[in-house]
């Protein structure tokens, strides 16, 4: 019992030091710190919506007569987040829905997460250019052809990937408001002047980007290989459960991008 108790306790403090909310006075190696961590959870969420093949008619409106025009998965996904937003998930500030009207009123326990964004800037999304990307885009690079008739599994699978690389992509408002506070009249002569190619030259740091692109790439390496006890080399003929170039692209073509775009669009309202 005692040990019971003592083990409880030792993993709560580890979450809490692990998964506690963006401080109020959050700094640039915070934010940087959370987006590795969050490469993780799109590896892994990638890899497993890779254990199905595509399964088109996850996508046709016309499967499900009844959800008038919607496909299996929009229908999943917007029941999800229903469920969801009635538990409190969109009170988190890291949180951004696909289909934010008609969510129920929170209903859960509150839970004070601390006030880090503008006010006038906290609405900023991208989830429709997520949405579009996800599925016009990217689903067919790392997914193989066929049909194993696992629908909801399948839809269950994507809305993980669509949720991560959302909460990955608008952690660009945390990522702009320390910029923000970190050299505010240099921001400030942009946002006044509304020139976003200033602002996108200032919150650019190529070497940077370099570096994720590199690191999610050995990160699609190293968590999408098979296991075994025997001893092997990986080469050129290692297999891996999804494909570490793709992963790559994916960041280089569409993460880092819509991020940049959410921190641009954020620090234009930052003085309203
Ligand atoms: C997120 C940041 O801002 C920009 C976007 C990056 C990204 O999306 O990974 C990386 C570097 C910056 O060009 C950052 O500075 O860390």
């Amino acid at each position: 019992m005692a040990s019971t108790e003592h083990s409880t306790a030792a993993t709560s403090e580890m979450d809490e030091e692990k998964e506690a909310p963006p401080p109020q006075d959050l700094t640039l190696g915070w934010v940087r710190d959370a987006l590795i961590r969050q490469e993780d959870s799109i590896v892994f969420a990638l890899i497993e919506r890779a254990r199905f093949p595509y399964n088109a008619p996850a996508y046709d409106p016309c499967l499900l007569p009844q959800q008038g025009g919607r496909s299996l998965v929009e229908a999943f996904a917007r029941g999800a987040e229903v469920l969801q937003a009635k538990f409190g998930r969109y009170q988190n500030p890291e949180e951004v829905s696909f289909f934010p009207d008609d969510l129920p009123a929170p209903s859960g326990i509150p839970y004070n997460f601390p006030e880090v964004f503008h006010p006038a800037s906290a609405s900023v999304t991208a989830n429709n250019a997520i949405w579009n990307m996800y599925f016009n885009d990217l689903l067919p690079l790392f997914t193989v052809e066929g049909d194993d008739g696992n629908y909801t599994s399948t839809a269950a699978a994507d809305l993980v990937c669509l949720q991560a690389l959302s909460r990955r992509i608008h952690y660009g408002k945390y990522v702009a408001e320390v910029k923000f506070r970190d050299a505010p009249q240099d921001y400030m002569t942009a946002i006044c002047a509304k020139d976003r190619d200033a602002l996108m030259k200032l919150l650019t740091f190529e070497a940077v980007e370099e570096m994720v692109k590199r690191r999610v790439l050995k990160k699609a390496m190293v968590f999408g290989q098979t296991v075994t006890l025997e001893d092997k080399t990986f080469d050129d003929e290692t297999k891996y459960k999804v494909d570490p170039a793709v992963v790559a692209r994916l960041y280089d073509e569409w993460v880092i991008p819509l991020t940049k775009d959410i921190e641009v669009e954020y620090l234009l309202r930052r003085l309203d």
